[in-house]
């Protein structure tokens, strides 16, 4: 039986506990301390509750984020330095320079494995692989409704509840719109960090009312030629900024401790 240790207990984190492979389980969940007693009663006694990573006196063999950014800046090095595997979800942190390369430091002197998860996007492999041959470039567009950008600095700049037409309210870098936007704008940081980088990628952000989904559209051009990628994720029922797809990416990263890298 391979044990995870999960960061977060919100709506990710518990699909992806209810959709968890044969084979693997949770041994411990990292959250706040308020969170505690609800984990040990949807989980049980088998599974510890704890503050922090550190608090595990076993080796997990994969360590499964699905909690923030900041989660990422306060576990991710003691993680890596621990030598263990660490699967990111909330793959926005790696915009923060001093933290990507700490992160990448740890992976490299404690031989741990930093993965950044597809999450709600697809078409990660064939953009890395284009950027083998040269990228000229790649634009990438959010598009979603008024709920999913509530509680973001969207609320600023869009009259959420108002608003009868899409509107474009964010255009930037892959860096600006994943640090601005950290519960919302993680897919922008990971097509910049397959593809052109965070400051090369551009960044659309949108807001249409006559949405549920939460679409994500990729064009990149480059040596390989050009593609246009274009997604329509249904949102997770209990967070509508969070795409099923990014929660299915994580059970994925699941399914590879049981059944090898090979099997998609
Ligand atoms: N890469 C991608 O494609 C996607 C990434 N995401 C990101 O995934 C993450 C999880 O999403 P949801 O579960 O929908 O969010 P959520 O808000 O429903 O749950 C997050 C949970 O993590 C906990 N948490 C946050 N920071 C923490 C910390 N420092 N220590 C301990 N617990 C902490 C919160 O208390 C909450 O229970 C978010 O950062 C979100 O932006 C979401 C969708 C797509
Ligand atoms: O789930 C989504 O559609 C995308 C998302 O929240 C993010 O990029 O952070």
């Amino acid at each position: 039986m391979k044990k995870i240790m999960m960061i977060g207990f919100g709506a990710m984190a518990r699909e992806v506990i209810s959709r968890l492979p044969d084979g693997v389980s949770i041994g411990w969940v990292v959250a706040r301390p308020h969170h505690h007693q609800a984990i040990q009663q949807a989980l049980g006694h088998g599974v510890q509750a704890i503050e922090h990573p550190s608090a595990c006196q076993e080796r997990p063999d994969l360590v499964l984020e699905c909690a923030s950014q900041k989660a990422v800046h306060e576990f991710g090095e003691f993680i890596l330095n621990s030598g263990w595997k660490l699967a990111l979800i909330s793959t926005g942190a790696l915009a923060d320079k001093p933290l990507f390369q700490r992160l990448v430091q740890a992976e490299q002197r404690h031989q741990g494995e930093l993965i950044v998860l597809s999450g709600a996007v697809a078409g990660m492999d064939g953009l890395a692989s284009a950027r083998e041959g040269g990228l000229d470039s790649v634009t990438y567009t959010s598009n979603k409704s008024p709920a999913s950008w509530r509680g973001s600095p969207a609320e600023k700049l869009v009259d959420l509840d108002n608003v009868t037409e899409p509107v474009v309210f964010f255009e930037g870098s892959a860096r600006d719109a994943a640090q601005q936007f950290p519960a919302n704008a993680n897919v922008a940081a990971t097509v910049a960090l397959m593809g052109i980088g965070m400051d090369l990628t551009k960044v659309k952000l949108r807001v249409d009312p006559h949405t549920s989904r939460n679409t994500h559209t990729i064009f990149a051009a480059g040596t390989f030629g050009e593609f246009h990628i274009e997604l329509n994720g249904n949102p997770l029922p209990t967070n509508p900024k969070t795409s099923t797809l990014a929660a299915l990416s994580a059970v994925q990263v699941c399914r590879r401790l049981v059944d090898g890298g090979l099997v998609a």
